[in-house]
């Protein structure tokens, strides 16, 4: 198969977006918004940072590539509507594996209609995934890092840790309570799309979806907004099997892990019955993890321990170019 025969493959035999004017074929993709704020994002997927080949089979990293810009758009309070892909692929892939990635990504995109309208193809020294995704949100909702007040509640959907925990199984033979769960969690993470969409009602929501470690993007929070922010350790959620791991990986993959694309929100205490009804409707769970102080605190995040001593949490996450 060479590179138009490929794209052939690949492109949608009908668009479901209605303000699509052109979508593959040309030279580029033209858009005809209809007066919403258009929402944009882009994240990679690459071999051996993001994942290897031993424990993810190409669906799931073509699933988890498009989810991960979803959550991303989720963050935003957006409707995903397109993506581009840009891939670059080296030799060992074979056709039957590039058509399984864009199979996982088909899954997510077919779930929320959102419509593939172009991208780039290249070969390269190894499988390198880059998704741009295009979403509309209300003009007049914010969702942004910087809308945290002081007094509100901090959430979480979820539970934290699992991804890196399936990761962990996937690349330690052993036995594992509810293995397949946590597998799961790593391979074909669920972006809170419906979730965040359901909050519509609600004019301020800070949000900020977890990719890098809830201690991170806490932080990207707290500072962004200049305020501080207060989580109680053993509040943060865990899956009842989580128990089974060393304790110091539960605390790290917990706080630092990242990749459950669970959503961390704040919220003023008047709107947080609506925040919850909302996750209930969905059966998704949604815990109460802390509180936002003010600009004395601005940019810190602080942990209240089981022992109900509270220390100031690190920025630690995971960080690329950390060197
Ligand atoms: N190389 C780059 N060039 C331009 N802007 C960038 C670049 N890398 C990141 N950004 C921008 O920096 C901001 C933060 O990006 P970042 O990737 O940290 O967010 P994220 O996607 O939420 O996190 P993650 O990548 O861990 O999922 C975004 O506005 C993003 O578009
Ligand atoms: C083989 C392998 N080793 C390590 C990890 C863990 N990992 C990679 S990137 C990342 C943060 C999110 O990335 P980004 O900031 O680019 O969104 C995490 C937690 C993995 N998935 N596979
Ligand atoms: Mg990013
Ligand atoms: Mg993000
Ligand atoms: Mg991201």
């Amino acid at each position: 198969m060479d590179e138009f025969s490929f794209i052939q493959s690949i492109q949608q035999s009908y668009y479901r977006q209605p303000t699509l004017r052109k979508g593959v074929g040309d030279d580029a993709a033209i858009i005809r918004p209809s007066g919403e704020d258009i929402v944009i994002a882009k994240d990679m997927l690459v071999e051996h940072v993001h994942f290897i080949k031993s424990a993810m089979k190409p669906y799931h990293i073509g699933y988890k590539a498009l989810a991960a810009n979803l959550s991303d758009i989720a963050a935003m309070g957006a409707t995903p509507a397109y993506y581009l892909v840009a891939i670059s692929i080296s030799n060992d892939w074979s056709n039957e594996e590039l058509a399984e990635i864009y199979n996982g990504m088909k899954s997510l995109a077919d779930r929320y209609k959102v419509d593939l309208i172009g991208g780039d193809t290249v070969s390269g020294t190894e499988l390198v995934i880059s998704i741009t995704v295009i979403g509309y949100a209300n003009r007049n909702i914010s969702r942004l890092r910087s809308a945290a007040k002081e007094g509100d509640v901090v959430f979480v959907t979820g539970t934290l840790g699992d991804s890196q925990a399936g990761l962990h199984i996937l690349q330690n033979a052993g036995t594992y309570k509810e293995e397949e769960y946590f597998k799961r969690r790593h391979q074909l993470p669920s972006p809170r799309v419906e979730f965040s969409l359901g909050l519509q009602q609600i004019n301020r929501v800070a949000l900020n979806d977890i990719s890098d470690g809830i201690a991170s993007e806490a932080h990207e929070l707290a500072e962004s907004s200049k305020v501080g922010m207060v989580l109680i350790e053993d509040k943060i959620p865990v899956h009842p099997a989580y128990a089974q791991f060393d304790s110091n990986l539960q605390y790290n993959w917990k706080l630092f892990g990242g990749e459950d694309f669970e959503l961390l929100g704040t919220v003023s205490r008047s709107d947080w019955e609506l925040v919850k009804q909302r996750a209930q409707q969905l059966s998704l769970r949604l815990t109460e993890i802390g509180y936002i102080t003010n600009e004395k605190d601005a940019g810190k995040v602080f942990l209240q321990q089981e022992n109900g001593k509270i220390i100031q949490l690190e920025k630690k996450g995971y960080n690329h170019l950390s060197r």
